[in-house]
């Protein structure tokens, strides 16, 4: 299987690279991509970690020797946000970044399978959508929004709050990646029970885990290194769906449609991206509210990657 890391030089991306060289099974390639002339050095020095997997690095304006042969791509190409800003205020240097690398991803390698880090999700997951689909390979099964990062999240923080095994912490996060459209499905947790306070300042603070850490970095990005881990587990979870075994990750994905055209579920993977899309089971009378207030927003995200492209 080849990987391509589009955005390799950044915080997200070298990171992530790191992680994939470790984790991913023996044969894999990994294929690192930035406008930043270091990426070549980045695959370079990962390439001296001795494990089973290959690396190699491209820099320049082009991604496609990046692409070509590629299974899947992940892209965490673009800016992050600093104090006082929303992931909103990305879209207007992300969107046409989004644009053009899924242009080429079109034209080298349709069949892939694309995960998206770059902020604000719930828009550059449109914007794929539809640059794919002008080009007329657009696959549904094959394009994610990476939301790993909030359910890696609520699993550490329901651990600490409740003092419960780590390993044993399931939390589901539907929706999408921004705000109020964040939601973990609190009431789904085994073995746990809540007062209503604490659903609610629980809830609160995962849909603010990323503002705490832009906060915390006082400027100097925003999450990148749990965020590494968050897109190395996504990833190698559809590497193994490709590769004929079974994996179960949340992600925002086009599904049936019942709430919004894209919403983050469980999916099953497999060897054509998502084989199966899984319920998302039974909801509190507060999730249910809070799905109905998230709608208006999360329609409007993906309503604007819509109209970027095709207007
Ligand atoms: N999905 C999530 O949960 C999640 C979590 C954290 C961050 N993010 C987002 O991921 C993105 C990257 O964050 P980061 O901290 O790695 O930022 P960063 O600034 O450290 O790295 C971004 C990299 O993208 C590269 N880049 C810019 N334009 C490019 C292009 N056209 N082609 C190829 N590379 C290009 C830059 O050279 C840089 O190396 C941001 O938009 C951030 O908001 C998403
Ligand atoms: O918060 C951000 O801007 C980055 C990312 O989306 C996160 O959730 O940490």
């Amino acid at each position: 299987m080849k990987v391509a890391v589009l955005g390799a030089a950044g915080g997200i991306g070298q990171a992530l690279a790191l992680l994939l060289k470790l984790q991913c099974p023996a044969g894999t390639e990994l294929s690192l991509y930035d406008i930043a002339p270091v990426t070549p050095g980045v695959a370079k020095d990962i390439s001296h970690i001795p494990t089973p997997v290959k690396a190699s690095g491209f820099a320049g304006e082009d991604p496609t020797p990046a692409l070509v042969g590629a299974d899947l791509v992940l892209i965490s190409a673009g800016v992050a946000r600093k104090p006082g800003m929303d992931r909103s205020d990305l879209f207007n240097i992300n969107a046409s970044i989004i644009r053009n690398l899924v242009e080429k991803v079109a034209a080298t390698c349709p069949k892939a399978c694309i995960g998206i880090i770059t902020n604000p999700v719930n828009t550059t997951v449109a914007i794929a959508a539809e640059v794919l689909k002008k080009a007329g390979v657009y696959d549904k099964n094959k394009l994610f929004g990476v939301t790993t990062l909030d359910v890696i999240r609520s699993e550490t923080f329901v651990a600490e709050l409740k003092d419960v095994a780590l390993d044993k912490v399931k939390v589901p996060v539907i929706g999408g990646h921004s705000g109020v459209t964040i939601l973990p499905l609190l009431s789904q947790v085994a073995g746990v029970s809540w007062s209503d306070e604490e659903v609610a300042s629980l809830t609160k603070r995962i849909q603010n885990a990323g503002t705490e850490v832009v906060e915390a970095k006082a400027g100097g990005g925003s999450a990148t290194l749990s965020m590494a881990q968050a897109a190395a587990r996504f990833g190698i979870s559809v590497l193994k769906g490709l590769s004929g075994e079974s994996a179960v990750e949340y992600s925002y994905v086009e599904g049936d449609g019942k709430y919004a055209r894209f919403f983050a579920e469980p999916v099953r993977l497999g060897k054509n991206g998502v084989e199966e899309i899984l319920p998302i089971g039974p909801l509190s009378a507060f999730e249910q509210q809070a799905i109905e207030d998230m709608l208006p927003t999360l329609k409007a995200d993906i309503e604007l990657g819509e109209k970027f492209v095709n207007n």
